[in-house]
C-alpha cells in the first residue's frame, strides 16, 4: 500500500504544465509555483488561475505563487531530510540550459524535469544538459508520460513513468506523485523515457497533418505504428532499453498525442495540412510545440547515426524546407517497400 507522505516542492515554471503539476500536487504536498515573469506571476496570484497558459483551472487555495527564484529554490534547499524535499523544472527544453545554469550554484536536493525533446542546438536530451550543468553529484529524474495538461489540472486520472538512476529519488517522485488519480511507474532507463517523449511530438505533426489532408484512420494506424518503429531505432542507437518503448513514454504517449487534439503538436500538424506558414501557426499556439525544434534537431541526429527515420526527415521536410503536407504524404507512400521487422 502506497504510504502517503507530505514533500516540499518547488515547481520552476508557469506554463501549462508546471501549472498544472502544481495544481494536481498542492491538496497533497506543500507546493510553491514559480514563473520568471513578475508581471504574469501577478495576475496569476490576483486571479488565482493560469488565464495565459491554462485558463478556466483555479488555482487551489494552498498553492502558493512566486516570481521570486531565491525564495523557490530557498523552499527546497532550506528544507529538512524529513520534508522529502523535491525540485521540478517544468521548462521547455530550451530554457532547461539556462534554468540549470540558475541552479548551479545552490545546494539543490535533486532535480526532475518534464520536458520532452532534444536540445536544439546540440542534439543533446535534457539528462544530458542537467549533468553538463550540474555534473553527476545531483540526483537527477525525468518525469514523462502521457499527460495532457487539462486533464491533469482536472483530476482525471493519468499515468506517469519516472526514470533515473538513482533508486533513492524514483522513490522520492513516486511517493510524492503517485496518489490520488495519479499513477507513477519507476525504470531506470532515462534515455528510453527521454527519447519516447521527444519523438512523439514530430510523430504527432506527421499525424495531425495526415488527418488535415482527410488521409483516413488507416493512415493515422499506419503513421503511429511506423512512428514507433522509428522511435524504436533511434532509441536502440542511443542505448535506451527496446521494451521502454512499448510503454507509457513510448506508445502510451505516442497515441495520446498523435489522437488528442490538445495535442499542440497534433494542431500544428492539422494547421500545416492548411497550408498555413509555420510562423503563423507559432504565434497562434501561445505555446510550445516541442516537436517544431526537435524535428531539425532529431533529423540531424538520425543522419549522423545512420538511423533512417521517414516520417521524421518528410516533417522536417515540411517545416523548414518548403515541402508541402501533401507532397509529404506522397513522398512517404512512393519509398521502396521494406522488411517490417529491420
Ligand atoms: N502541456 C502539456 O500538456 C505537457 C507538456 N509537457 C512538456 O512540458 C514542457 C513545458 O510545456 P508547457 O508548460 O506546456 O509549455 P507552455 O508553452 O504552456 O509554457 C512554457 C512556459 O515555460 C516558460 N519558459 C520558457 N522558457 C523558459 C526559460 N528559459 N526558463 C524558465 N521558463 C521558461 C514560459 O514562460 C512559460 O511559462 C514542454 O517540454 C512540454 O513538451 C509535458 C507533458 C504535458
Ligand atoms: O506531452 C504532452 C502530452 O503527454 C503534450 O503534448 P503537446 O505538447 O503536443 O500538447
Amino acid at each position: 500500500m502506497h504510504e502517503p507522505k507530505r514533500h516540499k516542492i518547488t515547481v520552476l515554471g508557469a506554463g501549462a504544465w508546471g501549472t498544472a503539476v502544481a495544481i494536481a500536487l498542492a491538496s497533497r504536498h506543500d507546493v510553491l509555483l514559480w514563473g520568471r515573469n513578475p508581471a504574469q506571476m501577478a495576475t496569476l496570484e490576483a486571479a488565482r488561475e493560469n488565464t495565459d497558459y491554462l485558463a478556466g483551472y483555479p488555482l487551489p487555495p494552498a498553492l502558493r505563487v512566486t516570481a521570486d527564484f531565491e525564495q523557490a529554490c530557498t523552499h527546497v534547499t532550506g528544507a529538512s531530510a524529513d520534508e522529502a524535499p523535491l525540485l521540478i523544472a517544468a521548462c521547455p527544453v530550451a530554457g532547461l540550459r539556462p534554468l540549470m545554469q540558475q541552479l548551479k550554484e545552490r545546494p539543490i536536493p535533486n532535480v526532475v524535469w518534464l520536458c520532452k525533446g532534444f536540445e536544439y542546438e546540440t542534439g543533446l536530451l535534457p539528462h544530458q544538459v542537467v549533468r553538463e550543468v550540474l555534473g553527476n553529484a545531483v540526483p537527477s529524474a525525468v518525469l514523462s508520460g502521457p499527460s495532457f495538461a487539462q486533464e491533469v489540472a482536472r483530476g482525471l486520472p493519468c499515468a506517469l513513468t519516472v526514470a533515473s538512476d538513482s533508486a533513492a529519488l524514483r522513490e522520492r517522485v513516486v511517493s510524492a506523485v503517485h496518489g490520488g488519480s495519479i499513477r507513477v511507474y519507476a525504470c531506470d532507463d532515462m534515455v528510453g523515457v527521454e527519447v519516447g517523449g521527444a519523438v512523439k511530438n514530430i510523430l504527432a505533426i506527421a499525424t495531425g497533418a495526415s488527418d488535415g489532408l482527410g488521409l483516413g484512420l488507416n493512415a493515422r494506424a499506419a503513421l503511429i505504428t511506423r512512428g514507433l518503429a522509428e522511435i524504436t531505432r533511434l532509441g536502440i542507437a542511443l542505448g535506451a532499453k527496446p521494451a521502454t518503448f512499448m510503454g507509457l513514454t513510448g506508445m502510451g504517449d505516442l497515441i495520446l498525442t498523435c489522437t488528442g487534439d490538445l495535442s499542440r503538436n497534433r494542431r500544428v500538424g492539422l494547421a500545416l495540412a492548411q497550408g498555413k506558414p509555420l510562423e503563423t501557426i507559432v504565434a497562434e499556439l501561445g505555446h510550445v510545440a516541442e516537436g517544431v525544434p526537435c524535428a531539425k534537431a532529431v533529423r540531424e541526429l538520425a543522419k549522423k547515426l545512420g538511423v533512417d527515420m521517414p516520417i521524421t526527415n518528410a516533417v522536417a521536410g515540411v517545416l523548414f524546407d518548403g515541402v508541402s503536407a501533401s507532397a509529404m504524404a506522397s513522398q512517404l507512400l512512393a519509398r521502396d517497400p521494406r522488411n517490417e521487422l529491420a
